[in-house]
C-alpha cells in the first residue's frame, strides 16, 4: 500500500505571518521521518496540516498519492499521538485501545482481537484489564501507541511523544518506537526539538528553522555534511569560528580568522573570495598532538570534565571564544587543567566551511 506523504508546495499563513514557507517534500511509504527544530519553527503546524486540523493556505497534502483537500481529519488515513498522550484515565487499557474501533462500530469480539494483538505488539500482553492510572509512564506511552495503531492508519503522526518521560525511559522508548515502526511497516512522522531522538530513530530528518526546511537528509549526512550554518550548529555540538574567505575551490576553503590565523576546512556550497563564512570543527575532532597537515589553534583551558570514556574541555581563545573539546581519556595528563595553555589541532578535512555567520 502506498502510504507516502507529499507536502505539495504548501504554505501556511496565519494572517500576515508566514508560519511555513513554501515547502515541497515527499515522505516515502514506510519511512521513519522526523521534523527537527527549535520551539516555534513550525513543526506542529506541519503535523496539523497532515492530520487535517489545519488547511494549508496554499498547496496540497497528498497521502498515498491522493489529495487531502476537503478530506476532514477523521476521514484521513492518519492517527496522531500527542505530547500528553490524552489517554482516558478512567477506562481500562483495553477500552482505551478499542475506543477508536468502537466509535467506528466494530464488533466487541473484533475489538478484543485487535486489542490483544496490539498489546502483544507493544509488549504489554495480559494488561488489558488494568486501569490506565495503574500504569508507569513508559507503559502509558506504549498504550497510546497501541490505541493510535488500532484504527490501522497508513501514517502515524507523533508530536514529541517522549518529552514527558525521564531520560532513561526516553532512551529505551526510542528503541521500542523504532522496533514498532519496523514491525508495522507504516509511515511514522515524528516531530521533536531533541536531536538525539531524531538522529537515533529516523531514516531521514528535515531540520527546520523559522518556518523553513534547511536540509533533509539521513542522520549521518546531516551530522557530517550540514548545508547551512544553522544545521551545523543545531545538529550535534559544534564550534564555529568566523572569518573571511581568502582562498577557495570546490573542495577546500581557507578563512582569515583574525588573531586566530588562517583556518581551513571542506567547502560547503558556493563561496567567493571575501565572503563572510564560518569554519565548523566538532569537539571530537580536536587533538592535542599536531600531526602533518593539521591546523592548530592556541587556547587556555577553562574547565576539564572527566566523563568516564572521554574528557570534555572548555578552552578560551585569544578572541575570547570558548571552544568545546572532547578527548579520549587516554589523552589525559596531569598538566591538563584550568589555566594551562594548549595547542588544539584538527584535520582540515574534518572541518567544514559554510557561508554566513548566522546562529553562531
Ligand atoms: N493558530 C495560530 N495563529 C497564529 N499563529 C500561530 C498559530 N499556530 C501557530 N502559530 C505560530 O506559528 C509558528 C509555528 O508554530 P508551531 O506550533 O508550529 O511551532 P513548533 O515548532 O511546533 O513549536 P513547539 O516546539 O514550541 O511546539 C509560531 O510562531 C506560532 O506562534
Amino acid at each position: 500500500m502506498d502510504s507516502s506523504v507529499h507536502l505539495d508546495n504548501i504554505i501556511m499563513q496565519f494572517g500576515d505571518f508566514t508560519a511555513i514557507q513554501k515547502t515541497d517534500l515527499k515522505i516515502e511509504s514506510g519511512e521513519f521521518f522526523s521534523f527537527l527544530g527549535p520551539s516555534g519553527c513550525g513543526k506542529t503546524t506541519i503535523l496539523n496540516m497532515i492530520s487535517g486540523f489545519l488547511d494549508p493556505s496554499e498547496g496540497d497534502i497528498k497521502i498515498g498519492g491522493q489529495s487531502m483537500h476537503n478530506v476532514p481529519a477523521n476521514k484521513r488515513p492518519t492517527s496522531m499521538i500527542f505530547q500528553n498522550l490524552a489517554l482516558f484515565p478512567l477506562m481500562t487499557v483495553a477500552e482505551n485501545i478499542e475506543f477508536g474501533l468502537e466509535v467506528r462500530g466494530v464488533s466487541k469480539s473484533e475489538r478484543k482481537k485487535a486489542s490483544d494483538r496490539l498489546l502483544e505488539l507493544v509488549a504489554l500482553q495480559g494488561s488489558g484489564d488494568k486501569k490506565v492510572s495503574e500504569l508507569s509512564g513508559g507503559q502509558k506511552q506504549r498504550i497510546a501507541i497501541a490505541r493510535a495503531l488500532a484504527v490501522e492508519p497508513q501514517v502515524l503522526l507523533l508530536d514529541e511523544p517522549l518529552s514527558a518521560l525521564d531520560l532513561k525511559l526516553r532512551q529505551h522508548m526510542r528503541t521500542e518506537l523504532k522496533e514498532i515502526q519496523r514491525k508495522t511497516g507504516i509511515t511514522f512522522i515524528y516531530i521533536t526539538h531533541d536531536q538525539g531522538e531524531a538522529l537515533t530513530m529516523s531514516d531521514r530528518v528535515a531540520v527546520m528553522s523559522a518556518g523553513k526546511i534547511q536540509q533533509v537528509a539521513d542522520p549521518i549526512t546531516l551530522y557530517r555534511d550540514p548545508h547551512t550554518a544553522f544545521v551545523a550548529s543545531f545538529v550535534g555540538e559544534n564550534n564555529g569560528v568566523r572569518g573571511k574567505v581568502i582562498e577557495t575551490n570546490d573542495t577546500m576553503t581557507t578563512l582569515d580568522c583574525g588573531p586566530l590565523g588562517a583556518l581551513k576546512g571542506r567547502t560547503q556550497g558556493a563561496l567567493q573570495l571575501g565572503d563572510e563564512a564560518t569554519v565548523f570543527i566538532r569537539p571530537e575532532h580536536f587533538r592535542l598532538q599536531s600531526e602533518n597537515g593539521m591546523h592548530t589553534l592556541q587556547a587556555i583551558i577553562e574547565e576539564v570534565n572527566f566523563e568516564g570514556a572521554y574528557l570534555t574541555l572548555n578552552a578560551n581563545t585569544s578572541t575570547d571564544q570558548t571552544l568545546s573539546i572532547q578527548l579520549g581519556t587516554h589523552q589525559f595528563f596531569e598538566a591538563l587543567k584550568k589555566g594551562a595553555a594548549v595547542s588544539l589541532s584538527y584535520k582540515e578535512e574534518d572541518a567544514i566551511v559554510i557561508a554566513g555567520y548566522d546562529h553562531v
